[in-house]
């Protein structure tokens, strides 16, 4: 009886010391400008070329303006970033999708859309957000530049081996609660330390009624657990969201494939070093007051008081509210805003925006309000256009950008001015995390649609 992890990482085990690390194949390595340059600088060194130059595919997106993208980039620091991707790409024979091309994106968007992503995988990239991927039942996780060397050279990797974790969603979600909203739920409960070590399953039957988009917003908030990875077993909703696309299986090739798909699962009676159930009836929207995601509270709850803590937590749980400009025991419904960020490998996918522009349909976006619309890639911006939400979302007052990472990590021009507040659809509300100063309130698509168009915090179930 074996776990599907388990599954996963035997089927790639290459060798494996005693008491020491896995030598693990890898099926699907990723790259983008921030972690590979030293990277490819080392290959060089060493005079070693990639090994399966097939398996490495590599996008622009932390550095990339969201405007004017057919024009030089301006910031010499972001310019070189990209320009070495380009010509690490060209020297080494990797697959690039650079600035303006039509596969482009964030990696952890681009990956699954294009059918790189498969169940069953091993999947890396120097990336934390690379546990987005184990939405298909990959084993995916987020590796250092010198591991990144390593695969780009051997394909494989050294990794000790996780222990398991399940999580049980039982029940459905109710009316206006999304996957981000129970991932946050999720941290704020077992905290950002929850599942240190862990490599955790996801199950039960709200996550099954969760579809590819949800499941994706899911596993990539695995990490602010603490999680090594987070994944799902392939069930009829992953094949239907993998058929046709461009790098998935095709005809006999893709039959075969299902088949051996379908067994990627636990099997029953099978172990896991830890197991919770929650019940996702009880799980409401979701916003954070504080500094990490796991200081997360429903939207109609309070910031909690300092009862409780210990001397240490109440300086650190202090320090956060300051920064954030909010008191122990307060609302957080009614509170004023500046920015609404949707977008990131978290929430920029085509559903994150129908949700946003189903909600905004109507109405207009508040005055006091700047919001920075960013599709994940070039994919969801056509799509926003073939399925008319661009115009919905024109006619509401927004404005929509070119794709990237943008605000989720302010490495481009999209930075939120210090002290102003942007509810953002990502994964991240570090100090400073979206420009210096700035104060992130992490939220679903609709909770930021809510804010959108309300100038504050809003119930969006108070609202339609
Ligand atoms: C730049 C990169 C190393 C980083 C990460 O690994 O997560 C970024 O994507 C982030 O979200 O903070
Ligand atoms: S969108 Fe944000 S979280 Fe995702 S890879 Fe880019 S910077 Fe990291």
């Amino acid at each position: 009886m074996k776990t599907l992890f388990d599954k996963i990482w035997d089927a790639h085990t290459v060798t494996s010391i005693q008491d020491g690390p896995t030598q693990l194949y890898i099926d699907r390595h990723f790259c983008h400008e921030v972690t590979s340059p030293q990277a490819f600088n080392g290959l060089r060194e060493r005079g070693l070329k990639v090994f399966r130059p097939s398996q490495t595919t590599l996008t622009a997106d932390h550095n990339t303006p969201t405007c004017n993208q057919d024009q030089p980039v301006k910031d010499p620091v972001s310019k070189k970033q990209l320009d070495t991707l380009s010509k690490n790409a060209e020297e080494f024979g990797l697959t690039l999708y650079a600035l303006g091309n039509e596969r482009n994106g964030v990696v952890h968007i681009i990956g699954p859309e294009n059918g790189y992503t498969q169940p069953g995988m091993t999947i890396v990239c120097g990336d934390s957000h690379t546990s987005t991927h184990g939405a298909f039942g990959a084993i995916a996780f987020g590796i250092g530049t010198s591991e990144v060397e390593m695969v780009l050279a051997t394909q494989c990797i050294l990794q000790s081996r996780p222990k398991t974790m399940r999580i049980n969603f039982t029940g459905s979600l109710n009316e206006g609660v999304t996957a981000k909203d129970l991932a946050l739920y999720m941290i704020s409960t077992l905290t950002t330390g929850g599942a240190t070590g862990y490599f955790v399953e996801y199950a039960g039957e709200a996550i099954r009624n969760l579809n590819m988009e949800q499941r994706m917003t899911l596993c990539n908030l695995s990490i602010e657990m603490g999680a090594r990875g987070g994944l799902i077993a392939p069930d009829e909703t992953t094949f239907e969201y993998l058929k046709d696309k461009d790098f998935a299986p095709k005809g006999n090739k893709w039959n075969e494939a299902v088949e051996y798909w379908k067994t990627l699962k636990t099997d029953e009676g099978a172990l896991f070093d830890k197991e919770y159930t929650f019940d996702a009836t009880k799980i409401e929207p979701m916003v954070t007051y504080g500094t990490n995601p796991g200081m997360g509270v429903s939207i109609t709850g309070s910031i909690p008081t300092l009862d409780g803590l210990d001397e240490t937590g109440k300086i650190s749980f202090k320090k956060s509210l300051d920064y954030m400009g909010f008191n122990p025991g307060e609302k957080m419904e009614g509170k004023l805003i500046d920015y609404v960020f949707i977008g990131s490998c978290t929430n920029g996918r085509i559903e994150d925006f129908r949700t946003f522009a189903n909600f905004v349909k109507g109405k207009k976006k508040a005055e006091n309000v700047t919001a920075w619309l960013v599709p994940g890639s070039h994919r969801v911006a056509q799509q926003l256009i073939d399925e008319g939400l661009y115009k919905i979302l024109e006619e509401a007052g927004f404005e929509i950008r070119q794709p990237g990472c943008s605000a989720c990590l302010a490495m481009n021009d999209d930075k939120v001015p210090a002290g102003k507040y942007a509810v953002s659809t990502t994964n991240r509300n570090f100090e400073g995390r979206q420009g210096p100063g700035a104060r992130t309130i992490l939220a679903s698509p609709l909770v930021a649609a809510a804010a959108a168009v309300t100038g504050k915090i809003t119930d969006p179930r108070k609202l339609n």
